[in-house]
């Protein structure tokens, strides 16, 4: 009799994909010391070749980012009952926002992980204040006849700190938001830089100053998962699963346990990738490109499809933010870049896409699956799907 290898009942309904081994590790992932002279073209140089690159010398205090992630793993790490009391909830009316198990999204996606998505509250920024404070929260969709747009006005706020969030996990997480806005207007300021995009401030406004602006804090816990060891030695749960982030620029960091990897693409076939591996580095931050930067920059930049596996011997714990524009914004090429293809007789000087707001964007991506390519539909029919990188 053939007995066949069946996962566990926790593993029903998550992919599997074939375990790292050494040699998928990306040799020499892109790196940019922020500190340095000539930061702003090795910015743009990454992110037009893989979509991402580290940060190194970027100047946050290790122990902003050691606070946090302490706190994040306290939170894990209590009963269950108490984490569910901080979720979304589900069916019809579920929020994406707060604490979540294993689903991702509302369209069927699952993976090996738990999860805390919160808000920036924008009503607590303040420009003046030389230590801008931060609310987190978490919203909920409220049931409201009149809303049939739910993505769009129907949220109440829940108060953040209840029970086992501590004001030391509010306060360490709204430092945690203030370096990395810091960190994103220096990179956007470097990428308009270093694409002749003026003033500096024209992307890194829209994220960092724009009052309206939609930013999110994402803590991520991949469990240690053993459960295969034997019965599917070469293969691991899907963690977090293959997607590109919808936003201008997200930037991670992780705990020194491996799992996340990238896709990178040929110079020459973009049709054709392959996944690496991203060994993890704790004293940086991965910088990473999203869909609206991609068609900001006309799709010079390429928004990065990256991953996460689940490790089987020990637990990952990583903390996005991610940093969004206003709802209204409208997401198009810079005019500046179209402008200067025009004068250079450059078939560039057409925007690839059809023009949207961030808002209808981010409502596309609610209702789409997690790996679906979420910029398809936007894509104009004469263009090809994505423009020939630069070495
Ligand atoms: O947890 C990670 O390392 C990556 C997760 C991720 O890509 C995301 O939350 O968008
Ligand atoms: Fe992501």
């Amino acid at each position: 009799m053939v007995v066949l290898a069946k996962p566990p009942a926790a593993l029903e309904q998550i992919s599997m994909v074939r375990s790292p081994s050494p040699g998928d590790n990306l040799a020499g992932v892109p790196a940019v010391d922020l500190s340095a002279p000539g930061a702003a073209s090795d910015v743009v140089r990454a992110c037009e070749r893989y979509g991402f690159f580290k940060a190194v010398r970027h100047g946050v205090d290790g122990g902003v980012v050691a606070r946090l992630e302490d706190e994040a793993v306290r939170f894990f790490a209590s009963p269950q009952a108490a984490k569910d009391a901080h979720g979304g909830g589900r069916g019809p009316a579920s929020s994406p926002f707060g604490y979540g198990n294993k689903r991702i999204g509302r369209n069927g996606d699952m993976g090996w992980l738990e999860y805390l998505l919160l808000a920036i509250d924008r009503d607590e920024i303040s420009d003046s204040s030389p230590a801008p404070s931060f609310s987190l929260r978490f919203v909920t969709v409220r049931r409201n006849a009149s809303t049939s747009n739910k993505f769009a006005d129907g949220y109440v706020t829940i108060e953040f700190m209840t029970s086992c969030m501590s004001r030391v996990f509010r306060d360490a997480a709204n430092e945690y938001v203030s370096a990395m806005r810091g960190m994103a207007r220096t990179v956007l300021e470097m990428v308009a830089d270093g694409l002749g995009v003026s003033p500096r401030g024209t992307l890194a406004d829209m994220v960092v100053a724009d009052k309206a602006s939609d930013q999110l804090l994402r803590l991520n816990h991949y469990p240690p998962c053993p459960l295969l060891q034997n019965i599917m030695p070469n293969c691991s749960p899907t963690g977090f699963g293959e997607h590109t982030d919808p936003q201008l620029i997200s930037i991670l960091h992780s705990n020194s346990t491996s799992g996340l990897q990238v896709a990178i693409h040929d110079d020459d076939d973009d049709n054709n990738h392959q996944w690496v591996s991203v060994p993890p580095d704790p004293s940086s931050f991965l910088v990473i490109v999203g869909d609206s930067l991609q068609v900001m920059t006309n799709g010079r930049f390429r928004s990065v499809k990256h991953r996460v596996v689940a490790n089987k011997l020990k637990s990952r714990v990583s903390m996005i933010y991610f940093g969004g524009p206003a709802l209204g914004q409208r997401i198009a090429p810079l005019r500046q870049l179209l402008q200067r293809a025009a004068a250079g007789g450059d078939e560039e000087k057409e925007s690839r896409y059809e023009e949207f707001t961030w808002g209808e964007y981010k409502k596309a991506a609610y209702l789409s699956r997690l790996g679906d390519n979420r910029l398809a539909p936007f894509l104009r029919q004469q263009q090809p799907p994505v423009a020939k990188r630069h070495a």
